[in-house]
């Protein structure tokens, strides 16, 4: 694929709806929305040869160069001129490049990169908290102001200093750097990137979902590169153990790379199952500024499930029969917009106006009121029991400060659900609400917007992303990205 117009390859974030916790079990599955914020890598070539230089204009000190040798094998090693690290870029090019080489052999490998590359990375502004740029333009934090800012806009700092808004920069980066690498350099063709069921996007999969594992020194349960690849669906991870072999032993990974990682490795035993949100609603992330450590939430939880396993097994099973619940009952009403979009629209521009409690007049005789407000009653018991988990584990996965916001929330006219997205605590909320198509008077998003930009007791800031219908990673043309060719 190698050329002169630049290869552009996107990657969505990800906000995990319902399953958080349970995911990381295959027994469990997770629901995950695919967000339109993305991720963009650009790769050009460049007349340094062998050397890759890969910059991220939106961050201070963020240049870094590396050199490729190909004997006795592929080596990327970072110049000791770079004023910083990035191991997660730093991993992803050594180890795609050393897939390749296998796929295609070192020769073909080191004739394409001849040239050398140039590698431009930047990451929609949805990324990074914008409240420091919305202060600085004089401007409410809400989403109208949000649509102000430049696209791609510098953050005045480093990447360790940035604050990040959990649509998971990583995963998206990893994914859009490594897919954007296999097709520069021959291993998957250009069809793999447009195809959702494409063999070269499970082998894009496998790759991006082992490095991000390496970069972050844990195999976590995988969902944000899943999302990254394969866009919003109903995610349960693969068996640890087909990793394992590839974590900690540099022997090991040179000479397994493409057996482990390759798509007729039975032992990839991950499942997507298709899943979207339903037509006419959109969902609201809030970027909530008062952190929390995933990590830390994560260990408690699972230590509370092996002291206390017959209880937490309990609730996991009923969380998980609620989650699936939910996923079903929000992928039925896309059925029921195919089948009736006449009586569906109507019913989503008459529910927009009222709150969810006045619904059960209309759910009597309209299947589609009725799932709607099945949706949201399932949601709230998803909440409740989420709650549960928090009290008895002793973390607080939705604490009484969201619990507030949230309620508020939901109570707006035209709020269907709503949640703590993944692994809950502090740092977010998500909303879903009805985007009718006959827009009269005040709308959902609209009442979630000044709700939130008036609220006093948690600082809260919107986010712009909706979700992303485009199924997970996306070749993209330069000129069709607002102010990306001008950062090249
Ligand atoms: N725009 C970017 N350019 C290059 N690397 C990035 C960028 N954004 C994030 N990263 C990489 O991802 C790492 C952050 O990973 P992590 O803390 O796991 O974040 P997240 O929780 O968002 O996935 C950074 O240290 C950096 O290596
Ligand atoms: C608990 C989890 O199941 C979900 C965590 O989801 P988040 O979206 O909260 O994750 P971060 O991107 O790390 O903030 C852990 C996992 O599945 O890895």
């Amino acid at each position: 694929m190698a050329s002169n117009a630049p290869v552009v390859v996107s990657s969505p974030g990800k906000v995990l709806i319902a399953g958080g916790y349970l995911v990381l079990d295959p027994a469990y599955s997770g629901v995950v929305v695919s967000t339109s914020s993305r991720f963009y890598t650009v790769i050009q070539e460049s007349s340094n040869k062998s050397t890759i230089r890969v910059r991220s204009p939106q961050f201070e000190n963020a240049q870094w160069s590396y050199s490729v040798g190909f004997e006795p094998s592929i080596a990327v090693e970072a110049s000791s001129e770079n004023s910083s690290k990035n191991k997660f870029v730093h991993l992803a090019l050594q180890n795609t490049l050393a897939l390749a080489g296998e796929a295609r052999g070192v020769k073909k490998i080191s004739e394409i990169l001849s040239k050398g590359l140039d590698i431009t990375i930047v990451g929609d502004n949805d990324f990074y908290s914008q409240r420091a740029q919305l202060e600085a333009l004089g401007l409410p934090r809400t989403l109208s102001s949000l649509s102000s800012i430049q696209p791609f806009s510098p953050q005045g700092v480093s990447l360790a200093d940035v604050h990040k808004t959990g649509l998971g920069s990583s995963a998206a980066l990893i994914t859009s750097l490594v897919s954007s690498l296999l097709l520069y350099l021959g291993v998957i063709p250009p069809e793999a990137l447009k195809d959702e069921t494409h063999e070269g996007r499970y082998l894009a999969h496998n790759v991006s979902q082992f490095i991000h594992c390496l970069a972050q020194g844990k195999i976590g349960s995988g969902f944000d590169v899943s999302a990254a690849v394969f866009g919003s669906h109903i995610y349960t991870r693969f068996t640890p153990a087909v990793l394992e072999d590839l974590m900690g032993d540099d022997e090991k990974r040179a000479r397994a790379l493409l057996s482990v990682l390759s798509t007729s490795n039975k032992a990839w035993d991950h499942r997507v199952r298709p899943f979207a949100l339903p037509p006419l609603t959109r969902i609201i992330l809030a970027d909530v500024d008062a952190g929390s450590d995933t990590p830390s939430l994560v260990g408690k939880v699972l230590k509370w499930r092996k002291e206390d396993p017959e209880k937490a097994n309990a609730l996991w099973n009923a969380l998980d029969t609620l989650n699936q619940t939910l996923a079903k009952t929000l992928l039925h009403l896309s059925d029921l917009y195919s089948k009736d979009g006449t009586l569906y629209t109507r019913t989503v521009s008459e529910l927009a106006s009222s709150k969810h409690d006045q619904w059960s007049t209309q759910a009597a005789d309209n299947a589609v009121a009725a799932s709607f407000s099945e949706a949201h009653q399932i949601s709230e018991k998803i909440r409740e029991k989420m709650r549960e988990m928090g009290s008895l584990a002793g973390v607080p996965i939705e604490p009484p400060e969201q619990t507030k916001l949230l309620d508020a929330s939901i109570s707006q006219s035209g709020v269907i659900s709503g949640g703590v997205p993944g692994a809950g605590g502090y740092d977010a909320v998500w909303v879903l609400v009805f985007d009718p198509v006959d827009k009269q008077g005040q709308q959902p998003a609209e009442r979630i917007d000044s709700l939130w930009s008036t609220y006093k007791e948690l600082d809260v800031s919107p986010l712009s992303a909706t979700e992303s219908k485009a199924k997970g990673i996306h070749l993209e043309d330069v000129n069709a990205i607002r102010g990306l060719k001008e950062l090249l």
